[in-house]
Order: C-alpha cells, then structure tokens, then sequence
C-alpha cells in the first residue's frame, strides 16, 4: 500500500491525514491545536504541525504529502528567510483602511471605478482580509519591517518551504488557488501583477512561484519538521480549494463550510469578477475556478452563543430546535468581530426582538443559528446571481457538527442540503492531491465519494427578511 499524506494547517488547528493513494481510505490521523488570534507567530503552525505529523504517525512511510492553509495570511520573510514580524491572518481586520484607500487609488477617487478595476485585474476588491491590504498597512505602521521583508509567502506556502528544509527564498511556491486570495496575483492571467504588490508595499519582494495543481514542491527534508525525510511534496493550496477537492466538487456543487469561517464556494470553469466584491473570483486546485463568498463569523457565533448560556454544542443544538422558526422576532446579526461579507469590519454583533418571549436559552440559540446562516443564505444567493448553477449545497466544516445547524440550513436557505460524515476535508483534498502529484497525469485520482445525507424542509423566508431588516438597520447605526 502506497500511503499519502494531507496537512489543513487552519486558523484554530492543523490536521493532518495519511491515506492510501490508490483507494482514498483513511490510515491514520492527527491534529494539534493553533493559538487564538488574528495575529500569529508562524513558529505556532510549525510547532503544531510538527505535533500532528507526529500523532498521525509520522512521515516514515508517506511517499507523499500537501498542504492545504488558511489563505491571505501574510508571512513576511528577511532576506535570510526568517519571519519579520507574526503573520496578519484572513480574519484580522486593521487593514481596512488600507483596502478602502487602494481602492479608491485604483480608482482615481470614484469607489466604483476603483472596484471594477481590482476585480478586472485580480478577481476580488480590497478587503481587509486579503494579503495585498495587510502589506499596504505594514508599509504605512511598520515602515522597518516593511524594508526588512525580502519575501512574501502565505500560511501553506511557508510551510511547504519549512519541510522541504527552508531552501532559500528562490524555492519558496505557491498554488493558484491560493495565489488567487493575494490581491495581486490575475486568475485571468495566471500571472502576479507585481505593480498592485508595489503599490501596496512599496516595492515588490520575492514571490513564491506559482506550481501547476500537480508540479512537484520538493521533498521533505529529514528533521525539519518530520523525523524522516524523502516525502514528495505537492504544491498545496488554500483551504477552500483543497476541501473542494477533498469532497470532489464539481460545477453546479456548492460547498457550504462553517468553519471559523463561514464559506459558500463553487467550481467554475470561467474566471468570476463581481465589482461588489461579495464574491471573490478565487482559482481552484485542478486548473479551473472557485467563485466563493467568506464571512468572519460562522462556528465560532456557536461558540460564542454555547458560552454565554453555559451549555456545550449538543445542548445548544437542543435549545435551537425547540424555539420556533424565526424565533419569535429574535434576530442576531452575528457580526461578533465585525464582518467581511458585507464589508463592515468595524461593526458588532446585534440581537434585535428581545420581548420577555424570546428572553431564553431556546430563543437564543435558535437566533444564533438564523443568523448565521442567514448570512450564508446570503452568499449563496449572490454566488448564484453569478450565472453559477446550484445543483447540490454540500455543507462541511466544524459547525456542520451541529444537529440545528444541519436541520436549519435547508429551511433558511431553501434548498435541500447534503451533509457528508464529519471530516478534514481539506486535509483530505492535500492527501489527494499529493496522491496526484505523485502519480502525474491530467487529473486527480479519482477516489470513493463520501455518502452524504439528505436534510429537507420547507422553506422559511420570513426568517431572511427579518434578518435581512435587522442586518440592514444595524448597518445604518454603525
Ligand atoms: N458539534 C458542534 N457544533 C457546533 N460547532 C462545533 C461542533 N464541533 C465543533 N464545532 C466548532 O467548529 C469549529 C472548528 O471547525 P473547523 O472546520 O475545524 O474550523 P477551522 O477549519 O476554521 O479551524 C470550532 O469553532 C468548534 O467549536
Ligand atoms: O479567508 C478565507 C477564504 O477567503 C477563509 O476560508 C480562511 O482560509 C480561513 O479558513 P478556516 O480556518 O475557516 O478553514
């Protein structure tokens, strides 16, 4: 048995799988956790992947491994390959101001101008999440560390680079699916527009080169980061791609993930440019695309909601299922650090509707839920506005877990929703895709699809347009 392995170094943990590559079938895992925050030393994801790789089993007998990352993280490197400063992640919003001024740049003053021509370039407008408005931001509050970096990686490019041993900064690569988060890398093109990455940071450091879905990374260098080294490496990608590979999505899939953050992405095979900026036109991992909209808040509004009531995720499950569809009037807009669908990283989270009827744990609960999938029924709406087609909605992630969440989605969104058994997803599309580095050929090895199940129910609008009230009278408070 030839074996593989997947890595989905995320933002609150790193998992990591080794599966047989011919079959598909689970081994071995492990996982070890992230520290919290929105500004991380990348030591931490390298200490934890190395604890992963250990707990899954080690690399010994792996021929080879991938990648997958949370996107946009900016890793500053020296030009001796050390981290300048931690790395701003995805979900750290200071640099808003800084995509709101390269906006307005781009468009000489007028905002929509300005939109239409990041999304013509790079298929996304400026929003804090995004690499391009983090080095904008360092170059304007952190002058000196800007000068010092020599290069810029994301999250699963540096770590790609840290187990092929840190070969200079020549070696570092990329994936085009993660490359397309940057701001300044053209899905149209498949090239980096270095004159967006200049005028953010001034000037315009080493890239990491961008590798074909299945190009070869490299090897795993014994020590660095794994015990025994030889492992192929894949090129890796960013979460949202590998887990549409990890789950075999095709055009007309929609890939619903409530993970820290919540997404709602699908394969195209055309390039996607929405001026709005709701949907960011990313790449995928095969060579086509992956239209996909992100918000900042999805299981950790669960979370947050469990622990205000001091219940854990089951009870609050329980909870949601006994109040009734729309709560009675209770509305949470869960903008709880602030929000990137719609841009508005400065607001917070609102409850709207409390009466001494909905003052209880149920109402609570099942206003947490609503609201959070509100905001997803939202994305889905605009990914379809699009011209993509929505045969299946495939929900994944950690708050997929939830029982509430899997029996409410299909009555907020109004589709029925296919929930497959929990899993790493994209750890899973990393294994697959090291099984097809490892292979070669034009296409991905074509392992088992997961079963799915089924959830149905009538659809509730009512709930959407009170949230969609809520949403937009808070909007004009903040
Ligand atoms: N049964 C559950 N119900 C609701 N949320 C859950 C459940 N199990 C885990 N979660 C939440 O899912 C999140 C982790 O999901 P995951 O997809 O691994 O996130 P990420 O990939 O962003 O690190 C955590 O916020 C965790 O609390
Ligand atoms: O910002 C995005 C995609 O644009 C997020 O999807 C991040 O990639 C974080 O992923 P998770 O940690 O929630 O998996």
């Amino acid at each position: 048995m030839t074996l593989v392995a997947g890595v989905d170094s995320s933002t609150q943990s790193c998992k990591v799988v080794v599966r047989d590559a011919e079959s598909g079938a689970l081994v071995r895992e492990g996982r070890a956790s992230h520290p919290d925050g929105t500004e991380v030393d990348p030591a931490a994801w390298e200490a934890a992947l190395r604890e992963a790789i250990d707990s899954a089993g080690g690399l010994g007998d792996v021929a080879a491994v991938a990648v997958g990352g949370q996107q946009h993280g900016m890793v500053c490197l020296d030009d001796a390959g050390q981290v300048v400063r931690p790395a701003l992640l995805w979900n750290d919003t200071r640099s808003a101001g800084a995509a709101t001024d390269l906006i307005a740049e781009l468009g000489d003053g007028d905002d929509g101008a300005g939109r239409r021509a990041w999304a013509d370039a790079v298929g996304l407008v400026p929003v804090a999440s995004f690499t391009v408005t983090k080095l904008r931001w360092l170059a304007q509050h952190e002058p000196d560390n800007a000068a010092r970096t020599a290069a810029v990686a994301l999250p699963h490019d540096w770590l790609t680079w840290k187990l092929a041993g840190s070969p200079g900064l020549d070696a570092l690569v990329t994936d085009r699916g993660d490359a397309s988060g940057t701001g300044y890398w053209s899905p149209f093109t498949g090239d980096y527009r270095t004159d967006l990455l200049e005028r953010a940071l001034g000037h315009a450091p080493v890239l990491p080169r961008v590798l074909g879905p299945a190009e070869r990374a490299g090897q795993v260098a014994a020590g660095a980061l794994a015990a025994d080294g030889g492992a192929l490496l894949g090129p890796g990608s960013g979460d949202n791609a590998a887990a549409a590979l990890g789950i075999n999505a095709e055009p007309g899939d929609v890939v619903l993930s409530i993970g820290t953050s919540g997404v709602v992405s699908t394969v195209s095979t055309t390039p996607s440019a929405d001026p709005s900026g709701t949907v960011a036109g990313f790449a995928d991992a095969t060579g086509n695309f992956l239209p996909l909209v992100v918000t900042l808040n999805a299981a950790r509004v669960l979370d947050a909601t469990a622990r205000l009531l001091g219940v854990d995720h089951d009870e609050l499950s329980r909870l949601a299922l006994t109040a009734p569809a729309g709560s009675g009037g209770l509305v949470m807009v869960p903008y709880l650090e602030g929000e990137r669908t719609p841009d508005r990283p400065h607001a917070t989270g609102a409850l709207h509707g409390l009466t001494l009827a909905t003052s209880d744990p149920a109402h609570l609960a099942r206003a947490a839920v609503e609201g959070l999938l509100c905001g997803l029924a939202d994305g889905l709406e605009a990914i379809a506005a699009l011209g993509n087609p929505v045969r299946r909605v495939l929900l994944v992630g950690g708050g997929a877990r939830s029982e509430a969440v899997r029996r409410l989605a299909p009555a907020v969104l109004g589709v029925p929703v296919l929930v497959p058994p929990p899993g790493e997803y994209v750890a899973d599309g990393a294994a697959r895709q090291a099984a097809w580095t490892l292979a070669g050929g034009d296409t991905p090895p074509v392992w088992p699809t997961t079963s799915t199940e089924t959830y149905e129910a009538d659809a509730v609008p009512h709930v959407r347009e009170r949230y969609a009230e809520v949403r937009d009278m808070t909007a004009a408070r903040v």
